[in-house]
């Protein structure tokens, strides 16, 4: 970073439309984002083929400078008053100023004033795909003078590799973004945002394969909402959605990060509970059917009482081979607790 001893703020003239320019930048996502070799490289290469010793790609952002990459000294970002760059992105596609000092814009700059006390600015802006130029790759010497054709027209070449990279960048960021939308979309059951079955199956033969590598206790708890379809017949489907909703998001709140709360089938919920032993899956499921119980629900001005029954199942009281027979023992749980008189949890084994 500089050491400003004086930092010399000049106001120097926005581009018009300089929020578009700003928006533009910002769909990139690229400011602040950490230092890559792929930037360096190129920022080396232009330092070379324009025999400089200092290069940077820098982005203008509403109040600073920020510095992708440089070479030939450390900087993170500068105040816009007091960067070239900020010049750059006035309009030319290229700016050169052969001698710093004799620019009334630049003579008070703080990297002209102070170490390394530059001389010497060429610029090639970074122009975005709808035409902003959001920054610069530029060359920088602390001996006044220019490129030459040559070295100018490999900038330009130059400038163009980092904005495609830029670009690259930012869609690989948009594709990742897609994927994970996509995953969720995939894994999701839309009404109560629990996994849904396929998820939850797919989680279930993960935890189990966990289980038993690391002999650690795994636990399944089946929950079932009592006589669900009367609420259906009674009010409507559309209630009976809501109910089911509603439970669902009491069960996403009532678990931990690695637990797995999914949607079964229908009305049938289920939670994996990895590294849990049967007491504690019975006493998180008897919590959990207390919750559903006190849970209010409406159907239209009239009060709905919903109650679900519940059974688990562990890894470490019993014999299971596998994932399928794990949730057929909670199954089996859940059966007696409907038979037992529903709104109740029953353990397996008894
Ligand atoms: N509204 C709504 N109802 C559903 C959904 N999935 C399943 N159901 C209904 O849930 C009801 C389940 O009924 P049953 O299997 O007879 O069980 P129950 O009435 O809950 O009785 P018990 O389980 O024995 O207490 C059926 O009427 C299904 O149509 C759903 O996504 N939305």
């Amino acid at each position: 970073m500089l050491a400003a001893e004086k930092v010399h703020t000049l106001s120097i003239a926005r581009p018009q439309a300089d929020q578009f320019r700003l928006a533009a930048l910002h769909r990139y996502h690229i400011l602040d984002t950490p230092a890559c070799e792929d930037f360096s490289f190129l920022t080396e290469l232009a330092a070379k083929v324009c025999e400089v010793p200092y290069a940077f790609i820098s982005l203008v952002d509403a109040e600073r400078v920020w510095i992708k990459s440089c070479t030939g000294m450390q900087m993170g970002e500068l105040p816009r008053g007091e960067s070239y760059c900020s010049l750059a992105v006035l309009g030319e596609a290229a700016t050169e100023i052969p001698d710093l000092t004799q620019d009334f814009r630049t003579a008070g700059m703080a990297l002209t004033v102070n170490a390394p006390f530059m001389r010497m600015y060429s610029s090639v802006a970074l122009t975005s795909s709808d035409g902003f130029a959001i920054g610069t790759l530029c060359v920088m010497d602390t001996k006044p003078g220019g490129l030459n054709p040559e070295q100018h027209a490999t900038l330009v070449k130059l400038a163009r590799q980092v904005m495609a990279l830029i670009e690259l960048r930012a869609n690989e960021k948009a594709l990742e973004a897609t994927v994970r939308e996509l995953e969720q979309l995939a894994t999701t059951d839309e009404l109560t945002g629990l996994h849904n079955r396929r998820s939850l199956l797919h989680r279930l033969k993960f935890e189990t394969a966990r289980a038993k590598r690391f002999r650690s206790p795994l636990s399944a708890v089946m929950i079932d909402l009592d006589h669900f379809k009367r609420i259906n017949d009674e009010y409507g489907h559309a209630v009976g959605d809501q109910v089911l909703a509603s439970v669902g998001r009491l069960l996403r709140e009532s678990v931990r990060v690695i637990d797995v709360p999914g949607r079964y089938g229908g009305e049938e919920l289920c939670v994996i509970l990895p590294n849990t032993p049967i007491e504690g899956a019975c006493k998180f499921a008897e919590s959990l059917r207390a919750k559903i119980e006190a849970q209010v629900h409406y159907a239209g001005p009239r009060l709905l009482p919903v109650t679900a029954s519940l059974g688990v199942a562990s890894f470490d009281h019993m014999e299971i081979a596998d994932a399928e027979s794990l949730l057929r023992q909670a199954d089996a749980s859940l059966y007696r607790a409907k038979h037992a008189g529903r709104n109740r949890v029953e353990c397996s084994p008894n």
